[in-house]
């Protein structure tokens, strides 16, 4: 039994490129982009796309505007070429798209592939074969020589049938499979023998594969910068990534390829494909989105591309996947939360976009600011604020938030679970008795005296424990004559030490939101809120709500759940 099974493995050797350049490159623009979802996307599925399911992928692909898009595997089977068909047959391709469909160096397979082909206006056919050392040897049975020989038969052949058919327009895609586990010179073989075949000048893609992916992305770069030197300035030449992700690095090694010379770029939408998929062609475009490069494809309903792309594959796409994902914009942490608001609201339209933790602006992609923030246990009190204000319009005093996220806190303690905005406003309305009957029901006030001397009294009717009161109160104005009357009924001191009020809501449905903070008995101090249509009614609402706080507590709970902690503003 192998004690030690790294020593099954050994290390991929870098290729020792002295004089690389890729580091300092910087990507200024987006390459092409080719979407092979209906081809290596597809070979990968428990269950491959039936007909309609496929047509639903394409059509998503030209809504999102690839221009080059690999359809399928038309010698596979019966339902690929018959798609292939009916794409060409109904008409479906747009005059700016252009189809690609694989084959392998098999004779009998290409010679159905471009039989497939007839009558479309444009196609690139993609012909591959493996060259690394283990696929000649094991798969194959063949020498180096022998490789070529496949390749220039195989390319000779897709040369002759597509000249038989000039009402097409032909391009040549050739991808030396494995390429990323080969040795550079045969690989640059196997491309110059295809170039040779296919006829030097004319259009061909030589599409350069981790088919799986073997090191980390830096020594792919280094390979293609490799290449790059070699094929990069040959007429006709286009070079092309195709990575894979099974070190999870397919975003990392596509984006250096294209720093070290590539010009175009296959992968699937959210990285579906064999093993742990294709690259993620949406994490790559959106990444070159957030450097202020536009990718040229539209991802602004990302979630509408996601239920399609899920349908279509009948797989579930994750909720932490970069930029899809359900909770990829989402902050339950209470640092991040508190960072978060604070940017919102120094934010303003047309700023660049710095908000903390949201490396894009979540609508840019169709996603609203809502689930931005959630709160659970391990948020504070910037979140819950947060929630109130954008859901209820309650904009609460920071000595309040630090009140009222310590009573969340305790129910958070007790049930464990997430909570929503309106599990939230439930909370606040019950804690700040929002919804009671208590309060001044009838009110008249008289001012006596003039300027700073002028005093406040007030007469009117409390409602208080479902019992009406006469009260009379003079003070400096109504919140103090209220709070003294108020003290005389219920037999408490209370003195008003902080106030803020504002409007909520618009138009005819407006009220007022007032928020007192008020020390009682010189032993507590607590916050009161109240809501009306009239703003001297909320405040001494407010007064109402604090006191009965202060009245509701029981001996046990004061014991049980210690008031809750002023802080310094
Ligand atoms: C990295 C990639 O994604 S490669 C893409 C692979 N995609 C697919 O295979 C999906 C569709 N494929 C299929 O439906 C089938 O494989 C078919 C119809 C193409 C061929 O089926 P079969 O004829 O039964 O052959 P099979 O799939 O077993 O292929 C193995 C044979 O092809 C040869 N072969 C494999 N790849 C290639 C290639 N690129 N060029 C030439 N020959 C190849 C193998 O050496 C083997 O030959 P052998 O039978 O003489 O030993
Ligand atoms: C480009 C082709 C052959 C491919 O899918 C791969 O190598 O992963
Ligand atoms: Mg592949």
């Amino acid at each position: 039994m192998l004690k030690q099974p790294a020593t099954k493995y050994r290390p991929f050797a870098p290729i020792g490129l002295q004089d690389r350049t890729w580091p300092d490159a910087v990507l200024t623009e987006a390459p092409i982009w080719l979407s092979t979802d209906l081809r290596d996307g597809n070979q990968a599925l428990v269950e491959p796309m039936d007909a309609a399911r496929k047509l639903r992928m394409f059509e998503l692909l030209l809504s999102i505007g690839f221009k080059q898009i690999e359809v399928g595997f038309p010698a596979a089977s019966q339902i690929e070429y018959d798609f292939l068909r009916k794409l060409i047959d109904e008409k479906r391709i747009p005059d700016d798209v252009t189809i690609q469909v694989m084959t392998p160096a098999r004779e009998e397979l290409i010679a159905r592939t471009i039989e497939a082909l007839r009558g479309a206006p444009r196609a690139i056919v993609h012909v591959y074969n493996a060259v690394a050392p283990a696929w000649r040897e094991v798969v194959f049975g063949m020498t180096v020589p022998q490789v070529m020989e496949l390749v220039a038969r195989s390319v000779t052949q897709v040369r002759r049938l597509t000249d038989a058919a000039p009402q097409t327009v032909w391009t040549l895609q050739y991808s030396p499979e494995t390429f990323s586990l080969t040795e550079l010179e045969v690989s640059a073989q196997a491309c110059e023998t295809a170039i040779a075949a296919w006829g030097e000048g004319r259009p061909i893609i030589l599409n350069l594969p981790t088919t799986v992916e073997n090191a980390t992305p830096n020594v792919f770069a280094d390979q293609i910068e490799w290449m790059s030197r070699r094929f990069g300035q040959r007429p006709g030449v286009v070079l092309s990534v195709h990575p894979h992700n099974d070190r999870g690095t397919g975003t990392a090694a596509a984006e250096l390829a294209l720093m070290a010379g590539a010009h175009r770029v296959e992968g699937c939408l959210f990285g579906n494909g064999e093993r742990t998929g294709n690259l993620d062609i949406v994490n790559v475009a959106l990444n070159l989105y957030t450097q202020g490069v536009s990718p040229g494809l539209d991802f602004s309903n990302i979630d509408e591309i996601r239920a399609t792309v899920e349908h279509c594959n009948q797989l579930p796409v994750h909720p932490r996947h970069p930029y899809v994902g359900d909770l990829v914009y989402t902050s339950f942490s209470g640092s991040h939360q508190d960072a978060i608001r604070k940017a919102f609201a120094a934010h303003e339209a047309g700023d660049i976009w710095e908000i903390p933790y949201l490396p894009i602006d979540p609508k840019d992609l169709g996603r609203s600011y809502e689930a931005v923030i959630r709160v659970n246990s391990q948020s504070g009190k910037g979140g819950m604020a947060y929630l109130l204000e954008s859901e209820y319009g309650l904009a609460l005093p920071r000595r309040l938030q630090i009140e009222f996220s310590q009573i969340v806190q305790r129910v958070m303690d007790v049930q464990g679970k997430e909570l929503s905005a309106s599990d939230l406003w439930q909370i606040f309305r019950d804690e700040y008795r929002l919804d009671t009957e208590d309060g001044l029901q009838h009110r008249v006030q008289e001012v006596q005296g003039s300027g700073i001397d002028a005093v406040t009294v007030l007469h009117g009717e409390l409602r208080w424990r479902g019992e009406a009161h006469a009260i009379r109160g003079r003070g400096t104005g109504p919140i103090d004559a209220f709070s003294r009357a108020l003290g005389e009924v219920c037999g408490h001191a209370i003195r008003v030490v902080d106030y803020h009020q504002h409007a909520m809501g618009a138009g005819a449905d407006a009220r007022s939101v007032a928020y007192v903070e008020m020390r009682v008995d010189d032993s507590r101090t607590l916050f009161g809120v109240g809501v009306d249509a009239d703003t001297t009614a909320a405040a001494l609402a407010a007064v109402v709500s604090g006191l009965a706080r202060v009245a509701d507590r029981s001996p046990e709970q004061a014991q049980s759940q210690p008031e809750p902690v002023a802080v310094a503003a």
